[in-house]
């Protein structure tokens, strides 16, 4: 049987009515539009693919948005007085800083500069540490995007064994940490593997969740698949011939090995919108 399609842009949505609603309740009674102010240096391409819908996503659910635009020869020092600035702004509530940032600028360092409590991203090491003791405030919107996928789909994370590839502070090693916590969409058995794990295939093969977070064009292919295992993709690359968007998995081939999969586009990346729309709202509140 072939695999079911996980439809991220329609859960999105669902997700998008359920936090327009929230914000318009929000509004009336504290008269306070959310508002998110995101920052991107230079031009990444999937930070403007990202930057591209985020507008437009705001608009739908009633939060107000505002993007800078700074070059990619903008210093460091210039970029910290804006996110101070930003932090002090009481009609700003989230703050979200595009990565990569240009090789002059410390990513670190930015993101520490961040006030956590409008640490949209949940990057800020207060939020990460919260994360990792169970206790978010804040939880980062793509591994949280991926979890909900597997809840909305039915997927049972409980006793699961998920391996997650890739362990970067933004997608990899939070979603572990999250699929591992107790609670719904936890209690999996986590393996976390990378560019220096040795004998992948052997170790994806055992997984009953695979979820691809290494930026690698259709890296995982069919063979490196068990049959019937849920594939979650958040890859986002540009294919160099087609210039369409692609993942990290080998989707087409692995239709027919797993049980159930995400495409890209429409998989993953809608997710990681609505959950900061999610987040925006969540810093509104924590503002009053
Ligand atoms: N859909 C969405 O909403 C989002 C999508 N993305 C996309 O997800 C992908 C990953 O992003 P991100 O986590 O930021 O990427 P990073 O480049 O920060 O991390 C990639 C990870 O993959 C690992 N890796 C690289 N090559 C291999 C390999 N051959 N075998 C095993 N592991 C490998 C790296 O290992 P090591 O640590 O050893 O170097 C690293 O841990 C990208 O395509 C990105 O565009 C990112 C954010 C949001
Ligand atoms: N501080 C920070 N936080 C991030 O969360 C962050 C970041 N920096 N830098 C870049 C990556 C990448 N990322 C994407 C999110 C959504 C889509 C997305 O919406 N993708 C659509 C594509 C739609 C289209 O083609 O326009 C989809 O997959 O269906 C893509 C990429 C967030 N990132």
């Amino acid at each position: 049987m072939p695999a079911k399609i996980i439809d991220g842009k329609a859960i999105a949505a669902d997700l998008r009515e359920k936090i327009a609603a929230d914000v318009a309740e929000f509004h009336a009674s504290t008269s306070v539009t959310p508002h998110l102010v995101a920052i991107l240096v230079g031009d990444d391409q999937a930070s403007a693919v990202y930057v591209r819908n985020k507008e437009a996503d705001c608009a739908k659910v009633g939060i107000k948005s505002t993007l800078h635009r700074l070059p990619a020869e903008t210093t460091q020092a210039d970029l910290l007085e804006l996110i101070q600035s930003l932090n002090h702004y009481p009609d700003v509530h989230g703050i979200l800083c595009q990565l990569p940032l240009p090789a002059q600028i410390d990513e670190q360092t930015i993101l520490d500069s961040i006030d956590p409590s409008k640490d949209v991203d949940a990057f800020h090491p207060e939020n990460v540490g919260r994360i990792a003791q169970g206790r978010p405030r804040f939880l980062p919107c793509t591994p949280h995007g991926c979890q909900h996928l597997l809840i909305a789909s039915g997927i049972e994370t409980k006793g699961a064994h998920a391996v997650v590839l890739g362990r970067s502070e933004i997608v990899g090693k939070p979603l572990a940490m999250m699929l591992m916590q107790r609670g719904a969409g936890g209690d999996a058995t986590v393996t976390i593997c990378h560019s220096r794990t040795k004998g992948l295939s052997e170790i994806t093969r055992q997984a009953d969740i695979l979820i691809a977070a290494i930026g690698k064009t259709k890296f995982v292919t069919a063979d490196m698949v068990k049959p019937g295992a849920a594939v979650i993709d958040v890859g986002i690359n540009r294919d160099e011939s087609t210039g369409k968007l692609v993942g990290d998995v080998d989707y087409e081939a692995l239709l027919d090995v797993a049980s159930a999969i995400t495409p890209v586009p429409g998989g993953v990346g809608p997710m990681t919108r609505a959950m900061l729309l999610r987040n925006t709202l969540t810093a509104a509140k924590l503002s009053r």
